[in-house]
């Protein structure tokens, strides 16, 4: 697919991949959306890609779904523009390698659902998060209802939900939305560095720890320690765990390979 309206970028091992309608403060369009599901698709599935940054261009990351897109929707129609939000948040939540939101500006309703998508999320300083659905008469359509309160518990979730109001990075950071704030201009290359540090780590245990996290977060806590006994043990499977484990003990970096045994 011929990209438009985001801008995919290859950098080594790293994916860069930057939604670009700076002049609608980078509005998710249906087209942003299917754009951005393709980038997904080929960053699961492209073995020289380990890992991948997701950024906005200009003053926003993204300030919410296409307000002009949605205006005359049919109830059907948004049923299926939530479902291709949704698709595209699965996408990126079940890609295998590490995704990292670098969030400069607005990070607004289906902005704030793309980022929560993301294994963590870096912000600037002046970063401004919130899910202003409220004021349009709906509700977050792309999780932002189910995946916040599974990051920031339900009351700042009804917060923010029902208030429409917007938090600054600083904010965010201290109720666990997001991971990191940086100073203004340097969080793209912060977000570029730990995804790089991660490109460095075994491809099988840096799955599976997403893996489990992910899966493991909403099972009962019996299920979820199965579940990390299972993925623990393949694991062992991997030439990476000798490698890793043979490094220390000889006390030299790790040369991970990836892979698992024939
Ligand atoms: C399922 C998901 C649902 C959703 O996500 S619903 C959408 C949730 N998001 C919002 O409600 C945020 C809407 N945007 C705003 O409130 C404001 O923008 C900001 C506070 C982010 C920034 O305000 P300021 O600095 O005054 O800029 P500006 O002139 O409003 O925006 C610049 C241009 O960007 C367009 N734009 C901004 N956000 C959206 C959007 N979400 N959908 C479509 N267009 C958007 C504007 O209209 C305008 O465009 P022009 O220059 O042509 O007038």
């Amino acid at each position: 697919m011929a990209y438009e309206v985001i801008i995919f970028e290859t950098e080594g091992p790293l994916a860069v991949v930057t939604v670009n309608r700076p002049k609608a403060l980078n509005a998710l369009s249906p087209q942003v959306m299917d754009e951005l599901t393709d980038a997904f698709d080929k960053i699961s599935t492209d073995e020289n890609i380990r890992a991948a940054v997701i950024t906005g261009a200009g003053r926003a990351f993204v300030a919410g779904a296409d307000i002009s897109a949605m205006q005359t929707y049919t109830p059907l129609q948004a049923r299926g523009f939530a479902k291709k939000g949704h698709k595209l948040g699965e996408k990126i939540e079940n890609c295998p390698k590490p995704v990292i939101a670098a969030v400069n500006g607005f990070c607004l309703g289906g902005g704030c659902e793309l980022a929560m998508c993301c294994d963590f999320i870096y912000a600037s300083e002046g970063a401004k998060f919130g899910q202003p659905e409220i004021n349009l008469g709906i509700v977050p359509g792309f999780g932002g209802t189910q995946r916040l309160p599974r990051l920031v518990g339900k009351g700042w979730a009804k917060l923010l939900c029902m208030t429409g109001e917007m938090i600054g990075a600083q904010e965010a950071a201290a109720i666990g939305l997001v991971t990191r704030v940086f100073p203004e201009g340097e969080v793209l290359e912060a977000a570029k560095k730990t995804a790089l540090l991660m490109c460095g780590k075994g491809m099988v245990s840096l799955r599976a720890a997403k893996q489990l996290v992910e899966q493991g977060f909403d099972l009962p806590l019996q299920r979820a320690l199965d579940l990390e006994a299972e993925v623990f043990c393949t694991c062992f499977t991997s030439p990476d765990q000798r490698e890793g484990m043979s490094a220390f003990l000889e006390k030299r970096k790790a040369d991970f390979k990836g892979g698992l045994d024939k």
